[in-house]
């Protein structure tokens, strides 16, 4: 039975075919290379420099902001609240970093100078049925801020290591138990990669913890059961959003503690919660096709970051300041903490 939009079957299959297993693998060795640059990179750097970022991390802000013309649409064209007119500002600058690279690499394509190398090849060269293009470049460059986007790619790993680098400082003990375990299972003679993660298991609860404690919205991405259903024992009417707030408190004990014996019982430890006693990757037919993907590049990057450096409060702190921001579930000020390389100088590259 079919009983899906058509759009939201091409959606479907068209994420299903950029994050399929098959490219997840074959983009394997362009991760490793940008998670080398990161280790490298890494003192004194702002890791958020690229100048589309923070309009992106802007955007993610209006998905959710209380708009009065959303309840009153005849306001609309008033723009009362300025969000319009913020989220036009925003995509016009995101667009001008992005349109010129999607340009320029249709041209190429055009041009018969290029093979497929990451997902905008992927974007650009797949195909519908009748095997004309499936995107216009319009759509496609759409479809790159919609990843980007709606998708909190851009920062859900990011968000995740900065929280759990945030509270491993302040419980060193924690910490140093990561620490050993990355040298039992990795060494210190090579760096962390993403076929490690599997033994990984203390790290991976470390991130797992910090997906439960600090959802990066409030809220789930804007999508509803069309019937009632049972969550954790609890009732959820149809078409309720689901509070990623509330479920990280109510199914556990000392809900606001970060703490690992949680997680730690289970044989297997992975970042996905199939029964949705807290919101990672969510689960079902709207669930996160980038569960793979986000997995990696989250404990990769938290993984690294430890083996790489001894973390301790900035100096002239004795903590880490865990204030959430007063607008999202961000840390108020972006976390400064004091990394001191411990491998050898080789290990970081140029
Ligand atoms: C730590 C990393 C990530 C987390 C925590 C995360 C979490 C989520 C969540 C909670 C949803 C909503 C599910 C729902 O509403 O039921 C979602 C949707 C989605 N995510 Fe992720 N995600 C991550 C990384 C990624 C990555 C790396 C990609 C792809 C490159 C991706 C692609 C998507 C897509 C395409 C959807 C929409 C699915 C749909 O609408 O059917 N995600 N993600």
């Amino acid at each position: 039975m079919q009983c899906l939009h058509p759009d939201l079957l091409q959606w479907q299959s068209l994420t299903s075919e950029v994050l399929k297993p098959e490219r997840h693998m074959w983009l394997l060795q362009k991760r490793t290379e940008e998670a080398n640059n990161l280790e490298g990179k890494m003192e004194g750097q702002d890791l958020k420099k690229n100048m589309s970022t923070p309009s992106l991390l802007g955007l993610l802000i209006y998905i959710y902001a209380f708009s009065l013309s959303g309840y009153l649409p005849c306001l609309g064209v008033f723009d009362l609240d300025g969000h319009e007119n913020m989220v036009k500002e925003a995509l016009s600058i995101i667009n001008k970093h992005h349109d010129p690279i999607v340009d320029e690499r249709t041209i190429q394509w055009r041009n018969g100078e290029k093979e497929v190398e990451d997902i905008l090849d992927v974007f650009i060269t797949i195909r519908d049925s009748k095997g004309e293009p499936l995107l216009s470049v319009d759509e496609i460059k759409a479809q790159i801020i919609e990843l980007m986007i709606f998708q909190s790619l851009v920062d859900n790993p990011a968000h995740a290591a900065e929280w759990a680098m945030a509270e491993m400082i302040n419980k060193p003990e924690i910490l140093q138990k990561a620490v050993e375990e990355i040298y039992r299972v990795v060494g210190k003679e090579r760096l962390v990669q993403e076929s490690n993660i599997v033994q990984l298991k203390y790290v991976k609860a470390c991130a797992r913890e910090a997906l439960r404690l600090h959802p990066i919205a409030p809220f789930n991405i804007p999508h509803v059961s069309m019937a009632d259903a049972v969550v954790v024992g609890y009732l959820i009417c149809s078409h309720v959003l689901l509070s990623l707030i509330g479920l990280r408190r109510n199914p556990w004990e000392e809900p606001l503690r970060f703490q690992l014996e949680r997680h730690m019982n289970d044989d297997v430890v992975d970042l996905a919660e199939l029964e949705l006693r807290f919101i990672s990757f969510s689960t079902g037919r709207r669930g996160c096709p980038g569960t793979a993907l986000g997995t990696a590049m989250t404990v990769t990057l938290l993984a690294r970051l430890l083996q790489g450096f001894s973390w301790s409060a900035s100096l002239n702190q004795e903590q880490t300041d865990l204030k959430e921001s007063m607008n999202d579930l961000f840390l108020a000020k972006p976390l400064h903490a004091h990394a001191k390389p411990r491998l050898h100088a080789l290990m970081y590259g140029d």
